[in-house]
């Protein structure tokens, strides 16, 4: 089974409440991109996992596909299965990649061994491997809640328009950003603000990372306004960063501009 696991963007992203359990209350929209990683799950006589492209650090062990298909096993007695990664979504970036893998990771393995696993128990599975994991089952976009794995559907579709997306490889760690975080409810409504026209959005949908990590790293901030110099209608920062994202009515090329980074651009789903 060959499946190609994509990227999400934020937009918007509040952080409203630190929870008991450490985690923070957060309110955003997930909206799912073409930037794809490569994801071969096969039966085979014993395990093993591989990855090419971008080396990801951690064991083995620690990869979220192995770990979602150790946590399938454990249920259902799977037999062994060879996986094959090819890591193109960069780490570390607000762009959900690992998370994507996991929940990939999942609907594979249910439809290769025929599991018939509700969408809802194969949410519930993908919530156990991290907070982002759940959006990645269904894939579509959504307004999320809580600790963002909480959904409610949402009215806005950007079919048409074009990304940009700058990774200048600055690695930000999750843990990191939210510890720099002081929550606080928004002063917009970020599920009614969706519904106006994208050009409506500048200035007042925010990413609450950006004040702290703008600060920490200017050249994030100079990215995001070559993004609106270039005529973007609408640019942010996704997740906890370094990635930068503009939202364009037309198709257009920077990989020239921002030859020093890396780039995807692409429709918008
Ligand atoms: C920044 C976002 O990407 C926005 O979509 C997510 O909130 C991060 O989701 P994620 O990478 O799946 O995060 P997890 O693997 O669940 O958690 C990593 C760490 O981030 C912090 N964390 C994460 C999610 C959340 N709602 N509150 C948090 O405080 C916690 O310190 C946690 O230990
Ligand atoms: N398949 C995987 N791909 C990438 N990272 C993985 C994977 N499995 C485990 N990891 C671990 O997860 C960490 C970060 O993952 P990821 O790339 O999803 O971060 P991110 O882009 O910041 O995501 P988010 O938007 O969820 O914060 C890596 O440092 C790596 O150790």
């Amino acid at each position: 089974m060959l499946v190609f696991p994509n990227a999400k963007i934020n937009i918007g992203l509040n952080i409203v409440k630190k929870r008991t359990d450490g985690y923070h209350n957060i309110t955003s929209c997930f909206y799912p991109v073409g930037w794809s990683d490569a994801l071969e799950i096969i039966p085979a006589d014993v395990f093993s996992f591989h990855s090419d492209g971008s080396f990801i650090p951690g064991k083995e062990s620690d990869n979220l596909c192995v770990k979602a298909y150790q946590m399938i096993a454990a249920d259902y007695s799977l037999p062994p299965v060879s996986i094959h990664l090819l890591k193109i979504i960069p780490i570390g970036a607000g762009l959900g990649g690992g998370s994507s893998d996991a929940a990939f990771s999942i609907k594979a393995i249910n439809q290769l061994f025929r599991l018939e696993i509700s969408l809802e128990k194969q949410q519930d599975y993908a919530r156990r491997l991290g907070s982002d994991c759940a959006f990645f089952i269904q894939n579509k976009p959504v307004f999320a809640f809580e600790k963002g794995d909480q959904f409610e559907p949402v009215d806005l579709s950007l079919k048409g328009k074009w990304i940009v997306m700058v990774n200048p490889g600055i690695h930000i760690s999750t843990i990191e950003a939210y510890s720099g975080i002081k929550p606080e409810e928004p002063e917009y409504d970020l599920k009614l603000i969706l519904k106006e026209p994208l050009a409506a959005w500048k200035n007042i949908v925010k990413n609450n990372f950006e004040v702290t990590l703008f600060i920490k790293y200017p050249l994030l901030e100079n990215i995001k306004q070559d993004l609106y110099d270039f005529g973007a209608v609408y640019a942010a920062m996704s997740g906890s960063g370094s990635t930068l994202y503009g939202i364009f009515e037309k198709e257009i090329d920077l990989s020239g501009h921002f030859e020093r980074f890396n780039v995807w651009h692409g429709a918008l789903m």
